[in-house]
């Protein structure tokens, strides 16, 4: 009896909140997550989905009028950030604050719940906080906080490659983020430097882009190439996404070591081989510790070999591999190279 008494006051919550953008708490966004995810899918099967601009802003300078938050009307574009596979990211200016933050923009029918889920359940300071998520017609925006340093993808272009400390440094705060997101059976799903921010000091960086996480069922194995799942960067892919066999969390310390091979190389692992050659090469071959450069410290090449475990079970979880981090990191003297900001790459 009191389960049908919350669901219908569930049902009478969102209908107050269904057409409306307001600066309620962070549980109404569960609720649009609900009605965006049913829109989603009815857009996919055809059906006229009504445009309405509704969702909910959880910072008091993104500020709605006559709850209403709509582009050009309430907020602005700046100038875009990124674009992938996962839609584009500006950095945005609320009209009458003048606040800027960043907001990645999507189509409804690629709105995946998890994303937003994930990001209302994780509390942690290496996680780009959310700020807002609006529907308009028939796109979603998600709004978050500026990372003025931009991505450690766009740092690797502008370098080359990072030194191994530096590296170390940058995957240990990696791995801070997913031990939060593994402790509540949450997997990322794209790991990569890409999908790393920083600040402008280069001090902090911050684990982002939801868009592919998954929630893991009690028993933490799913397997995840079913269903509405994106999977992520292939040459990032552990061998059980790869082969579509159970996976858990530890998809991600594998795809944290391709991005720690990312760093130290300049380039992606299974370099030399076409798209799909690397499925076959990453469930059959060897992992590509072969790629470690042969400068680095033993402790470093035991980081990324723990994390390089074809087998997920003998694999190091997050946290094993976080304590091989600093040590290693311990071992190479700490993070001493300053990445001077005038000694850019030539244009
Ligand atoms: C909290 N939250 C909300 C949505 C989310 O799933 C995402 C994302 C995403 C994807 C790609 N790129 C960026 N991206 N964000 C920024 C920024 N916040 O400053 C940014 C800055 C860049 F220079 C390049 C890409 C950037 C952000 C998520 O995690």
């Amino acid at each position: 009896k009191n389960d049908s008494k919350d669901l219908s006051m569930e049902k009478m919550e969102i209908e107050a909140l269904q057409g409306n953008v307001t600066t309620e708490d962070k549980r109404h966004i569960n609720s649009f997550t609900k009605v965006w995810k049913k829109a989603s899918q009815q857009l996919k099967e055809g059906f006229p989905v009504p445009k309405e601009n509704e969702g909910i802003l959880l910072h008091e300078k993104l500020k709605h009028k006559d709850y209403e938050y709509k582009e050009n009307i309430n907020y602005s574009r700046i100038s875009c950030l990124g674009h992938g596979t996962f839609g584009e990211v500006y950095e945005v200016k609320d009209n009458s604050t003048g606040f800027q933050c960043a907001a990645k923009t999507l189509p409804l029918e690629n709105f995946r719940a998890e994303e937003l889920l994930t990001l209302t359940q994780v509390k942690s300071p290496r996680i780009v906080p959310l700020l807002g998520a609006v529907r308009e017609g028939l796109n979603i925006t998600l709004f978050m906080e500026m990372i003025k340093g931009g991505s450690l993808g766009q740092l690797i272009k502008e370098w080359g490659s990072l030194p191994e400390d530096r590296a170390l440094y940058y995957h240990g705060q990696v791995l801070e983020a997913l031990e939060h997101l593994h402790a509540m059976n949450v997997l990322h799903g794209d790991v990569k430097a890409d999908n790393v921010l920083l600040s402008t000091d280069g001090k902090q960086a911050f684990l982002c882009d939801f868009g592919h996480s998954a929630q893991l069922s009690a028993t933490g194995i799913d397997v995840l190439a079913t269903g509405d799942y994106m999977p992520g960067t292939r040459t990032h892919m552990a061998p059980e996404v790869v082969k579509g066999t159970a996976c858990d969390v530890k998809v991600d310390v594998w795809s944290s070591c391709c991005m720690m091979l990312h760093i130290l190389n300049g380039c992606h692992p299974w370099r030399e081989h076409n798209a799909n050659q690397i499925f076959i090469k990453i469930a059959n071959e060897p992992p590509p510790v072969d790629e470690i450069p042969a400068s680095c410290s033993p402790y470093t090449t035991d980081v990324i070999r723990s994390g390089l475990e074809k087998e997920s079970v003998r694999r190091a979880s997050a946290s094993e591999l976080r304590m091989k981090v600093i040590k290693a990191l311990k071992e190479v003297g700490g993070l001493t190279n300053q990445l001077k900001k005038t000694q850019k790459s030539s244009p």
